[in-house]
């Protein structure tokens, strides 16, 4: 029997313009022994629609093409099936991908695809909504939150929408933490939970975290003074955040944040910006629950 494979590729991820042709996919998966479905996306979360009806099409080996974006949508209806994800990277960050060594090479990624190396990898959630790289609350869904007002999904807009947050980010909301049977206060700068060692283009506040080792990689970044905040992020650039006292890394396997003024906390969820129904968010991870082929 022919294997049911089927790519859903997002156009406007990264440069834009994405494109597969069914030409290329022959050469990697001959109609003799595949059955190939290529499927574009034309909205948010359409991905997510046409994974599921890929799925009642008796797909066994289900692709996201695009970035960590494309990537959520698809590999969130695969969690706890016997469905194969894969990755073709066309995204602009690409950090899952970056982690488990997928090249951004198009030919080389379905290479990948196609020697089955299949590996199981935790996945997280955030209020039940699945994560594959990371979340967090506080400065990074601020740049999201102010990325997504960009028409390009490039460095460059991630770089301009740092620098606009930097300037105007003030984080007054006190929240309490528990993790690990620790329960603290704090108005923190940035809550970073990550289950992938980076977070596209190279970079990473978690260069420790694994995708197969059960655990979430939380980073605590308390309120900074502006010398300091500066001298972390020039740290961060360098992969050495580590060194400054106030930053501060713990492993867990679930996390519950919540506003003490029950105001609704702005988070991100790779990369896009994620506004949560309630005032508590409760992060948790679940291990190796997701088939991807790797190299
Ligand atoms: N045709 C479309 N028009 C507009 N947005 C789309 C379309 N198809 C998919 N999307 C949305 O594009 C967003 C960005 O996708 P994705 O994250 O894959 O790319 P990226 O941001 O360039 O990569 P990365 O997250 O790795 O930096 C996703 O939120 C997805 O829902």
């Amino acid at each position: 029997m022919r294997t049911n494979i089927h790519f859903i590729v997002n156009p406007i991820a990264g440069k834009g313009k994405n494109e597969l042709s069914e030409a290329l996919l022959e050469a990697y998966f001959p109609k003799t022994e595949y059955s190939v479905s290529i499927k574009k996306t034309e909205f948010v979360l359409h991905a997510t629609a046409l994974t599921k009806k890929s799925i009642e099409e008796g797909a066994e080996i289900i692709v996201a093409c695009g970035g960590d974006g494309t990537i959520n949508e698809v590999a969130s209806c695969l969690v706890n099936t016997s469905v194969i994800f894969g990755i073709l990277p066309m995204g602009s960050g690409n950090g899952l991908a970056s982690n488990l060594k997928i090249s951004k090479n198009i030919k080389r990624a379905l290479a990948i695809i196609k020697n089955q190396n299949i590996i199981a990898i935790d996945t997280g959630t955030i209020n039940g909504e699945p994560f594959f790289s990371n979340t967090g609350v506080g400065f990074d869904a601020h740049v999201i939150s102010d990325f997504e007002e960009n028409t390009t999904r490039q460095l460059f807009s991630y770089l301009q929408s740092t620098l606009r947050t930097l300037k105007k980010y003030h984080y007054k909301n006190t929240v309490e933490l528990k993790y690990n049977e620790t329960t603290e206060l704090i108005s923190p700068f940035l809550l970073f939970v990550s289950n992938s060692n980076e977070m596209g283009y190279k970079m990473s506040l978690t260069p420790r975290a694994s995708l197969q080792d059960g655990l979430l990689d939380l980073v605590i970044v308390p309120e900074l003074s502006n010398f300091k905040l500066f001298i972390f992020t020039l740290l961060f650039l360098f992969k050495k955040h580590h060194w400054l006292e106030e930053v501060r890394f713990k492993q867990i396997t679930s996390l519950e944040i919540k506003s003490v003024d029950n105001i609704i906390l702005k988070t991100q969820k790779d990369g896009e910006f994620f506004v949560p129904k309630e005032p508590k968010i409760e992060i948790t991870i679940h291990p190796k629950n997701l088939n991807v082929c790797v190299l």
